[in-house]
């Protein structure tokens, strides 16, 4: 029980669902196995900020991954920080000033300010995809790259797969958070994921916490698939 409780500070449960009852019941099952409860684009486009009352009680990941010109992006966190996220996150690709501006904007919220991540390369994208959009090297090299600029902007942490954990890690120390999605407990289906891993690899690997959705949110038991996953990396 003690290393389940341990091991639940480190995982995120993603509630993706347009349905504001659904991410309600899914909330209420996970949040007492998970230190924080992530809500994404498709429940937030469904619901807007009302959308946050079904997590009411648990700290909230709030992943929008907000990518625009700065004056925007600035715009958007400072009309999401009344929802008194913990963290937010928005795309590295938008740049060192977009960076930036996030950064300067939620310094408004004072001591209650979100945990600001940028997103490196998403976990969906193989090397084969992430060629087709321009960008050479391959994912290691391109989260890299990313990882430099937005650190150097503001950003305290990074999202990216399990395989880039390592290069990070040796680059920029234990310091930055990691976030990790693209998890897949062994056997379970990797769906649209491509760069993916097991919770205990990627905690093993140095991930600061591990993001898990539809293996927990489609398991029979949502609560006991996220307590089981909170004991694995415990
Ligand atoms: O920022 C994220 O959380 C994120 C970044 C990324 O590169 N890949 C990724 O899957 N995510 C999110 O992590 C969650 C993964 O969900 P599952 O694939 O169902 O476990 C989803 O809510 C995604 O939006």
């Amino acid at each position: 029980m003690g290393a389940a409780r341990h091991g639940a500070r480190r995982l995120i449960a993603a509630i993706d669902t347009p349905s504001l009852d659904e991410a309600r019941r899914l909330a209420g099952a996970v949040g007492p196995h998970c230190g924080l409860v992530k809500l994404g684009l498709e429940a937030f486009c469904a619901n807007g900020p009302a959308l946050l009352d079904a997590a009411a009680g648990h700290d909230v990941f709030l992943d929008l991954k907000l990518h625009d010109i700065p004056n925007t992006v600035a715009g958007a966190v400072r009309a999401l920080l009344p929802l008194r996220p913990a963290m937010l996150t928005v795309h590295a690709a938008g740049g060192s000033a977009m960076i930036a501006a996030a950064r300067e904007a939620a310094e408004a919220a004072g001591a209650a300010r979100p945990v600001l991540l940028a997103v490196t390369v998403l976990t969906s994208l193989s090397a084969g995809a992430l060629a087709e959009t321009g960008v050479a090297g391959g994912p290691r090299q391109q989260v890299l790259r990313l990882a430099k600029l937005a650190l150097a902007a503001g950003a305290d942490g990074l999202v990216c797969s399990a395989n880039e954990i390592s290069v990070l890690r040796d680059a920029f120390g234990a310091d930055p958070v990691l976030v990790v999605p693209g998890i897949r407990p062994a056997g379970a289906d990797h769906g649209d994921q491509a760069r993916v891993a097991t919770p205990e690899a990627a905690i093993a690997a140095g991930a600061s916490y591990i993001v898990v959705g539809r293996p927990i949110t489609t398991a029979a038991n949502p609560a006991a698939a996220a307590a089981s996953i909170a004991a694995s990396i415990g």
